[in-house]
């Protein structure tokens, strides 16, 4: 598991190991792993140190002491560095530090920082750190959007501009090819828009570990999943192993609902059970042979006894939002099982908050513009503050969320928010979230909670996506992908975890 933390919770533990230290370890340490990575990056790119030009961008704090440290030791391996000073102060004993290792100091000026970023090697992002707050101010942005014509550029602790603590881009930013970050992952380098402004990331140790507190964020990697998903014993029978129904499509959204059946089926689950109107479920019998269907006329004062018994539930997707949905929706919302609300699920909640208060686990799916309409916040503020509105959404529905996007969170009030690492772009194409529901289904259906579920959906859902872009590898040349590739690509992500 990866976990990462914000700029206070950082501070909190550096000042509690810092105590215990003499002045300067804590930087020294720090300055010397950003150094190896910087000599490591340019024997790859300039075949040696010596001789290869470094261009600091240093700003007045810490982050810029880190870099004139780095850039002092790359001078004493014979590199040519010169720090160009964004502000009037810079960190003393760092700029002592360069000088007397054989490094240039210089102003800022526009041309001449112009002219050093594109000549370098490598130019190190030393604005700011986790002291950064808000935009960044002149001359800072503009040598952050100078940046963009650099060679290779390593971004100290966090990219200049990122918010550490939730990711947050508010104006021009450094876009790193590699982050060197210390001590611990920042929340900002695992979401986006921060995280791709991130490149690699490299860790350094700082000796931190025992002083960091509950993560904020967490993201999974593939042995955690590994471990958390439900594999069949020997004993087992379709039943044990999770039956779950699926409500979705409608005669006009046929194909939400083929895909949120091939999500449930490629996902492992013991059985599906299916419903909806006459038109999906000849689409769904004809594709998926191993769901068991029940036309719902609308007409059934209860539709899910006629359904048949389910562990857990998908309702939504493609399913419509006229008042047939919604009491098919209230009825599903009225069981004691899990329920994975999406898309029109969503809609209708939105609509009609009720529906959400039930004391079943829930989990909801939306896309920043869905969580809009539940919270009655403007959707561009949700993309900005992502974390935070997810957060929100978790703690004042009391349900799971699973925000979409391009890096999608898992919040579930007093959890850590979990960030999905992994995805692929090509994954922004019509129905891949039908199957996303699909699996999600499938997993709570074999017990998993509504949050490991839903994490390990995304997972599971990005990694297929990848597989199927690269072709069945892990890696490679991409090509593009439609939902039921997603879908198709499962059990390999899941052989493979
Ligand atoms: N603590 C430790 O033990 C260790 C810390 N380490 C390192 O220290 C870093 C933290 O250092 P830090 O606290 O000095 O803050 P830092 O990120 O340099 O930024 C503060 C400066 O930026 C400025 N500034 C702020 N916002 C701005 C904006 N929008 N636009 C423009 N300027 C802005 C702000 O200016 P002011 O507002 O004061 O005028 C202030 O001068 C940390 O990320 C890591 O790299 C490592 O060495 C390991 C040990
Ligand atoms: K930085």
């Amino acid at each position: 598991m990866r976990t990462a933390y914000t700029s206070d919770q950082i501070r909190a533990a550096e000042a509690a190991l810092m105590a215990r230290l003499p002045e300067g370890t804590l930087m020294a340490r720090a300055a010397a792993g950003l150094a190896s990575v910087c000599a490591g990056m340019l024997t790859a790119s300039a075949g040696k140190v010596y001789g290869s030009r470094v261009t600091l961008l240093i700003g007045s704090g810490d982050n810029g002491g880190d870099a004139l440290y780095a850039g002092a030791r790359l001078a004493r391996r014979g590199a040519r560095v010169v720090a160009v000073l964004a502000g009037s102060r810079a960190h003393p004993g760092g700029r002592a530090a360069l000088l007397g290792a054989g490094g240039r100091v210089v102003a800022y000026e526009e041309a001449l920082a112009r002219d050093l970023i594109i000549e370098a090697d490598l130019v190190v992002d030393g604005l700011v750190g986790i002291g950064g707050a808000g935009a960044l101010r002149e001359p800072y942005a503009t040598l952050a959007r100078l940046c963009a014509d650099a060679h290779r550029v390593v971004a100290v602790d966090v990219p200049s501009g990122v918010d550490a603590s939730s990711g947050r881009v508010d104006g021009p930013a450094v876009r790193a090819h590699v982050t060197v970050t210390f001590g611990a992952y920042k929340n900002g380098l695992l979401i986006d828009p921060g995280a791709s402004h991130a490149g690699r990331v490299e860790l350094v140790d700082i000796g931190l570990g025992p002083y960091l507190p509950d993560p904020d964020v967490v993201a999974l990697t593939g042995p955690d999943v590994a471990d958390l998903l439900p594999r069949p014993i020997e004993e087992t029978d379709k039943y044990r192993r999770g039956v779950v129904g699926i409500v979705a499509g409608s005669d006009r959204f046929t194909g939400a609902a083929v895909l949120c059946v091939a999500g449930a089926l490629r996902a492992g689950v013991g059985m599906v059970r299916f419903a909806s109107t006459a038109e999906p479920v000849r689409y769904v019998r004809t594709r998926w042979p191993e769901a068991v269907t029940t036309v719902l006329d609308g007409t059934e004062p209860d539709p899910v006894g006629k359904i048949g018994r389910v562990q857990a539930w998908v309702l939504g997707p493609g399913m419509g939002t006229d008042e047939r949905a919604h009491a098919l929706a209230r009825a599903v919302l009225a069981t004691d099982e899990p329920v994975i609300v999406d898309a029109d699920g969503v809609t209708l909640a939105a609509r009609d908050p009720s529906l959400l208060r039930r004391s079943a686990p829930t989990v909801i799916t939306p896309h920043a513009g869905e969580l809009s309409r539940l919270l009655g916040v403007p959707r561009d503020r949700i993309e900005a503050r992502k974390l935070e509105h997810a957060r929100r959404a978790a703690a004042e529905l009391g349900v799971t969320v699973l925000l979409k996007g391009m890096t999608t969170l898992v919040a579930e009030e007093d959890r850590p928010v979990r960030v999905n690492t992994t995805g692929t772009p090509w994954l922004a194409t019509g129905g891949t979230g039908d199957v996303l529901s699909g699996i999600i289904g499938a997993l709570l259906s074999a017990g998993l909670p509504g949050y490991e579920a839903a994490s390990c959906g995304a997972y599971l859902h990005g990694r297929a996506a990848l597989l199927a872009v690269h072709g069945g590898a892990e890696a490679g040349a991409e090509g593009p992908i439609a939902a039921l590739d997603v879908a198709e690509a499962l059990p390999e992500a899941i052989r493979t975890l």
